[in-house]
């Protein structure tokens, strides 16, 4: 098939938890996740007969500080409505959601296209809702023995960013999740830690075919790879001369495949109507009071002004909050000398590391970083010693054991540079030389890599201590004076 026929489309409906005190409608706290099941209620959230709502305007200017950063337009007039539907996660059989009047149209969010360099995927709209309540299935959706339920997620305000269907490939849609995280983290609105905190409707198409909509995938990674396996069963089906049916699809994490739900509700079947215990909301005056911080676009230009940061070290650094923040105090004490060096060792090593270990930021401090940046800087010890005491910092932090600082590590393990102790890189260029006589035949035949392997056995041998430029120079002298 041409490419052109095998186009992806993707278009994501993403909902948000807003990081508020309280519930959307009540004073119920949402800081439920530490306590038990079914604590955090009160009639309104239970939607018992008589409870009036009363609207949170923290969640208000939350998601309109939200549609301020993401361009988009505040109507004039928006309208809550009841989405009437039953399933046990509503206790009241209704939603109060935002139907055709929502807070927000339009706007857009700049990503990393595939093809290289920004481009923009614009927004349809952003409206607020309140979740339903957690079911927890006990065995898999489809077969479980049986379900558990906790209202206490019940009333927490949500924002729903709906996408204008502008992605091309699952990676597109990874890229766009993790630049609206960074978004909604840089606004403090959004806590992206919290377990199903943002929770994703993905919606995929073959150009010219039905899209299918892949529905509450609860992780980044479930995205793509749902996406991912989407791409390649509807391409196989396209292939086969067979049809691709409109319809809604579960993601099932664990086998990484999709699996056809029941078919999806009709539009009608929600009897949405207004909600009559609300007012229409008319919050437009408010959006010039609202004063935005530094978003990941702005500090991802800075970062490249003030340290010289190359652009995929920019954008690495500043495409998670924390990460940010983490990288400027460690250049703290000398930006301009430090920034350099703190860039790759940041972001490519240190996150490198982290992720094989599966660790997150917390555990590190940037004072201990920031010793280790100028161990590096003085020279005092080489990169790949540089790597042996992270990693050790690293796992001392994993393990909770007691932490050394980079100096006492590279002490306890004799890691200084062995500059200027030519006789000692000396000696080690001899050995490796009679220990391997065939990469001295290759070198002299000519073969470059013998030379690379020789200069590995150096390393390993002075336990990556040596200066490399000054082995490097050693070693072709002393094979030069072999060949003599
Ligand atoms: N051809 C297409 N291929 C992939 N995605 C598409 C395509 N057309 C539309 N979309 C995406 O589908 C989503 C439609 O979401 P919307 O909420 O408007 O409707 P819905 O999915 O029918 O309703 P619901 O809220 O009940 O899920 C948008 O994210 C849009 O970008
Ligand atoms: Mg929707
Ligand atoms: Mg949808």
């Amino acid at each position: 098939m041409a490419e052109e026929e095998t186009q992806v489309i993707v278009g994501l409906e993403v909902h948000c938890q807003l990081d508020t005190k309280s519930k959307l409608f009540c004073g119920c706290s949402t800081d439920y996740r530490s306590d038990g099941p079914n604590t955090h209620l009160c009639p309104i959230c239970l939607g018992l007969p008589g409870a009036m709502p009363a609207l949170n305007k923290r969640a208000i200017e939350y998601a309109m500080k939200v549609a301020k950063a993401l361009n988009c337009e505040i109507v004039n007039e928006s309208e809550f409505s009841r989405k009437n539907y039953f399933y046990p996660d509503l206790d009241k059989a209704y939603q109060i959601t935002q139907y055709d009047k929502p807070l927000a149209e339009g706007g857009y969010l700049e990503i990393e296209s595939d093809a290289g360099g920004e481009k923009k995927v614009r927004l349809t709209r952003i409206h607020v809702e309140e979740d339903p309540g957690r079911l927890v299935h006990m065995g898999n959706v489809e077969r479980g023995k049986y379900s558990l339920v906790d209202y206490n997620r019940a009333g927490i305000p949500l924002i729903e960013i709906v996408s204008e269907p502008d992605m091309r490939s699952p990676k597109e849609a990874r890229k766009f999740l993790n630049k609206l995280r960074a978004t909604l983290e840089y606004l403090s609105v959004f806590d992206s830690e919290k377990e199903g905190s943002l929770r994703v409707d993905a919606n995929i198409s073959i150009k010219g075919h039905e899209r299918v909509e892949v529905k509450n995938i609860t992780s980044y990674k479930g995205v793509e790879k749902a996406l991912t396996f989407e791409v390649t069963r509807q391409k196989n089906l396209i292939r086969r001369g067979l049809r691709i049916e409109r319809e809604t699809r579960h993601f099932l994490e664990g086998r990484g495949v999709t699996q056809s739900a029941r078919s999806k509700e009709q539009e009608h079947d929600y009897r949405y109507f207004p909600e009559p215990d609300l007012r229409p909301l008319r919050v437009k005056s408010w959006v010039d009071g609202i004063v935005l911080p530094e978003l990941p676009d702005a500090r991802r230009e800075r970062f490249m002004a003030q340290y010289g940061c190359s652009l995929n070290h920019a954008r690495t650094l500043t495409g998670d909050l924390k990460l940010a923040n983490f990288f400027e105090k460690v250049v703290s004490s000398d930006p301009k000398g430090l920034a350099p060096l703190a860039s790759t060792w940041i972001a490519d090593t240190l996150i490198g590391e982290l992720n094989y270990r599966d660790m997150g930021l917390d555990p590190v401090d940037p004072e201990s970083v920031a010793a280790l940046i100028w161990l590096l800087k003085a020279g005092t010890i080489t990169d790949k010693s540089g790597v042996e005491v992270l990693r050790v910092m690293l796992d001392q932090r994993l393990k909770k054991e007691k932490t050394e600082t980079p100096d006492a590590i590279v002490a306890r393990l004799g890691l200084t540079r062995t500059t200027g102790d030519t006789g000692a890189i000396a000696a080690a260029i001899e050995e490796a030389i009679s220990e391997n006589p065939k990469a001295l035949e290759d070198y002299r035949n000519g073969e470059g890599k013998a030379l690379n392997f020789l200069v590995g056995q150096v390393m390993k041998k002075t336990r990556g201590k040596a200066d490399p430029a000054e082995l490097n120079r050693m070693l072709i002298e002393a094979l030069k004076k072999k060949e003599a």
